[in-house]
């Protein structure tokens, strides 16, 4: 299969030492929107840069179409990078800035003006062509380094936390603009970003990086569902985690002893007998109800747990409830008010928590 984009064993080590990234293995196909998520520090804007060529790896291959661009400059690399603070140039007009990159390459001034004029229509910008981009607004400003990227038809757009310098409103706008473009194209786009909920809603894959490792590649749904670490099951989503001893295991169902009792879930990933392990249990899984009268849950019940109400508040039709398991682990519930009436959950009552084994995932513990 020709692949638009891989990475295989891509590392690097900046000069002070530091290993930024380790054994990065990445292949993706021609217009899938992949987004590089993980904490401040995890190596996401290193890669980004390696693949558009302003840092060099220290290790591996980095693939566009089969051809290794490893040692070719940015310029004559068929990827754009779109930068976090977008790196316009003040005093040129939008028209000038968004066929920059095209005046480089040596395009006639007639051959610009055709494709910038095209972009100015793409992206709303045609009121603004004669303006400086700093009389404008981040969300014009946003689109005018996006025109600019994309003016010079990159087989691969890269963006650096693009949207990170907008308020929360303009951002959603430009997210669904950015995703509709990007279909529209048909380009491949790579994207970092810190916000979670950006890279859910806006990309095909995701790759979680942790201290400079991919910890999981997967569409945005299965991160949530299945995590194949302990990283990704704490980084994303709400789930509740918790560690116990393997006891059995049928099929991919998994039966793990823990302080809580007998715990079940879907198994991801190799686990045999005695193995330390954790469940990860998503908030949307839990089920809540009142403790009934038979007093303490009892311990042969598989995935009933015991827990106590600490707060519980009503906001719109949503009842959001943190709890506390007997462990002291928090676990914070909501669900529209149908399901759970403001009021069924007093602060200081006990109440029985369930879920369907299904829709628990049972992990190694490392
Ligand atoms: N030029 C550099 N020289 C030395 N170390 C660097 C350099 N650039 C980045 N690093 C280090 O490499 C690691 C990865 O940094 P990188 O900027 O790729 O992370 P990131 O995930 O993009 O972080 P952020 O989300 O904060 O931008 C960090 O430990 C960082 O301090």
């Amino acid at each position: 299969m020709l692949y638009d984009l891989e990475l295989i064993k891509v590392g690097k080590i900046y000069d002070n030492g530091t290993p930024a990234v380790v054994d990065f293995d990445l292949a993706v196909v021609k217009g899938e929107f992949i987004a590089f998520l993980g904490p401040s520090g995890c190596g996401k804007t290193t890669t980004l840069r390696m693949i558009a060529g302003f840092e060099q790896i220290s290790s591996g291959t980095i693939r566009v179409r089969g051809s290794a661009i490893n040692d070719l400059p940015p310029e004559r690399r068929p990827t754009s990078m779109i930068f976090q603070n977008y790196a316009l140039f003040p005093h040129m007009t939008v028209r000038r800035n968004i066929g920059y990159g095209l005046e480089v390459k040596g395009l006639s001034a007639k051959q610009r003006a055709a494709k910038v004029d095209h972009l100015l229509a793409t992206l709303s910008l045609e009121d603004v062509a004669d303006k400086r981009p700093d009389k404008l607004s981040g969300g014009q400003r946003q689109r005018i380094a996006l025109a600019r990227g994309l003016a010079v038809e990159p087989e691969i757009l890269l963006l650096d936390e693009p949207l990170g310098a907008l308020d929360a409103n303009l951002r959603k706008t430009i997210q669904a603009e950015l995703k509709i473009l990007q279909k529209t194209l048909g380009i491949t786009f790579v994207f970092v970003t810190h916000a979670q909920s950006e890279a859910l809603s806006l990309s095909d894959r995701i790759v979680v990086m942790n201290q400079g490792r991919i910890e999981q590649i997967s569409p945005p749904h299965q991160l949530y569902t299945r995590p194949d670490t302990p990283f990704v099951a704490r980084f994303i989503g709400r789930n509740t985690i918790l560690d116990g001893t393997v006891k059995g295991v049928v099929g991919d169902q998994v039966l793990l002893e823990t302080a809580l009792g007998s715990l079940s879930g879907r198994a991801n990933g190799p686990l045999v007998g005695g193995q330390a392990a954790k469940i990860v249990i998503p908030a949307e899984a839990m089920e809540a109800r009142a403790a009934g009268p038979a007093g303490p849950v009892s311990r042969s019940s598989v995935n009933v747990v015991g827990a106590t109400v600490r707060r519980s508040d009503v906001v719109g039709h949503v009842s959001h409830i943190a709890v506390a398991l007997p462990t002291g682990t928090p676990v914070a519930l909501e669900g529209h008010v149908d399901k759970y009436p403001p009021d069924a959950f007093p602060a200081g009552g006990d109440i029985v928590l369930t879920w369907k084994a299904a829709e628990a995932t049972v992990i190694p513990a490392a």
